[in-house]
């Protein structure tokens, strides 16, 4: 791996001639393999094949090989999510200061890693607001975050900026911000050719301003968890004093255990608790496994978290009714209002409706609760969102289970065989149980109803399914 000159020179000064050479051995290695089930979707699952668990998230495994995942119709059902290791120390940090529910904003969430983790790991009672600036890039945060299944999210597309305005408040944010990726540089060999000395003081001067705007839409009391993924002091010590001294914000300390190799801080003369995940060798141990990361806690003074939400903004409620439905598919239908929005019909869960108006009054949303369905002449088309919910009332539907090539054709979008005495109708679709989506059956044929831009591109078809998960009573 061929690194930028000026990057060896900062990053050996910043470390120190050991640690440097310690990241030196850990970026000439292949990263690791790890996914993160679902405890929500995966009880019926054993894991097969994992090497261990992740040691701050019990449901993080590790793989000796990187299995094909995209074509594993699991990964789409939501049973589990691709993610390394030092990302999923978001857990450690939510589950240690967050003990009742909270109304939560992730500003800068694409393709939703940190969110979906968030998601499941939030007490119950919490809602979680995605958000993600670039229009791409936050439908495919919204597509995770319905494979996720759970109905208290909403997904926007906005910047932080336009967040600021709005004047909501929340009790926690996640500020994952864009940055110069030098953790990533194993993993992916553009971080490096675009890396440059100018592009961290852009970084840096970016990451601010997200913070800033932040900071004005947390609760005082809230608490701010500021991320990268890159290893200069730069975007991470030097905004965390910045984030102490400009906005007065007080760092949190988060329980680790000397095993887990995570180091401090690497600024001289600045000692506040921050996380800094080196991917390095110890003599001949890995001793992170996971990519490069940064995490520092702060609060923001004046009271403390884990109180209800407040939204303070008026409602206005843009063109969306009410709707009574004689079924809505759901289980606990009545923990929702039914709101009709042109032809979609979306499930709000009833604790979320003020958060979700005050959203959708001054905000783009491109997600919230469980979309249900479509209203298409006489028929309400069933909505994808609905197949991945976990509030999916099973009975709603007859059932075709698919074998695994049905299943990957029917996630390319492509004609599949419904076995033989499927009724007519919409059929919700299942591999190894696990719902994937709906078909119509007209009898002769039947339209396959997976969404166009979530489908598998790819032609190539395995022999065989990828062996992460079994079923548990599968003999
Ligand atoms: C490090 S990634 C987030 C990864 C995500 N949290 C996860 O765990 O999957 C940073 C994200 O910030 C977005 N971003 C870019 N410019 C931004 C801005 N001005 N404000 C907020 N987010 C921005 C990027 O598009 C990118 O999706």
């Amino acid at each position: 791996m061929k690194l930028p000159k000026e990057f060896e020179a900062y990053t050996e000064k910043l470390m120190g001639s050991e640690l440097y050479a310690q990241l030196l051995q850990g970026l000439a290695e292949e990263p690791h393999a790890f996914v993160r089930t679902n405890p929500f979707k995966g009880a019926s699952f054993a894991i097969c094949g994992s090497k261990g668990t992740v040691e701050w998230y019990e449901h993080g495994h590790w793989f000796a090989d990187r299995p094909n995942f995209t074509f594993d119709p699991l990964l789409h059902a939501g049973v589990y999510y691709v993610q390394e290791k030092s990302s999923m120390f978001l857990a450690q940090v939510l589950r240690q200061h967050i003990t009742g529910p909270v109304t939560m904003l992730d500003m800068c969430a694409a393709p939703g890693g940190k969110s979906t983790l968030a998601r499941v790991v939030l007490p119950a009672g919490s809602l979680l607001v995605c958000n993600e600036p670039v229009k791409q890039r936050a439908q495919v945060l919204s597509e995770n975050v319905q494979k996720c299944g759970i109905a208290e999210v909403i997904v926007t597309n906005n910047y932080p900026e336009e967040y600021r305005k709005a004047g909501l408040m929340f009790d926690v944010i996640l500020c994952d911000v864009p940055c110069s990726g030098e953790g990533m540089f194993r993993k992916d060999a553009n971080a490096i050719k675009e890396w440059s000395i100018g592009n961290v003081d852009k970084c840096s001067r970016l990451q601010r301003e997200i913070v800033r705007s932040a900071w004005e839409c947390l609760r005082p009391g809230g608490l701010l968890v500021y991320s990268t993924c890159t290893f200069n002091a730069k975007e991470n010590e030097e905004n965390v004093q910045w984030i102490c001294k400009e906005l007065k914000g007080e760092p949190v300390g988060v329980d680790i255990c000397k095993e887990w190799n995570i180091c401090g801080s690497l600024l001289s003369g600045f000692d506040a608790p921050v996380y800094r995940f080196i991917p390095r060798y110890v003599g001949d141990k890995d001793c992170v496994q996971g990519e490069g990361l940064f995490m520092a806690v702060l609060r923001k003074p004046g009271g403390k978290v884990d109180r209800k939400p407040s939204t303070t903004v008026k409602q206005q409620n843009k063109g969306r009714q009410p709707v009574k439905l004689n079924t809505i598919w759901l289980q606990n239908s009545d923990d929702f209002n039914i709101m009709q929005e042109g032809y979609s019909l979306i499930a709000i869960p009833k604790d979320m409706q003020s958060l979700y108006d005050a959203v959708a009054d001054k905000l783009r949303v491109l997600h919230a609760g469980i979309r249900l369905g479509e209203v298409k002449g006489k028929d309400i088309v069933p909505d994808q969102s609905l197949a991945l919910s976990l509030l999916l009332d099973r009975e709603a539907f007859p059932i075709a289970e698919l074998p695994y090539e049905q299943a990957i054709r029917f996630l390319r979008k492509e004609a599949v065989t419904l076995p033989i005495g499927t009724p007519k109708g919409f059929v919700l679709i299942t591999y190894m149980g696990m719902p994937l989506g709906f078909e119509k059956h007209l009898g002769s044929r039947s339209n396959n109803l997976y969404p166009q831009e979530w489908r598998i591109k790819s032609t190539y078809m395995p022999d065989v399914a990828p062996q992460l998960y079994k079923l548990i009573n599968d003999k």
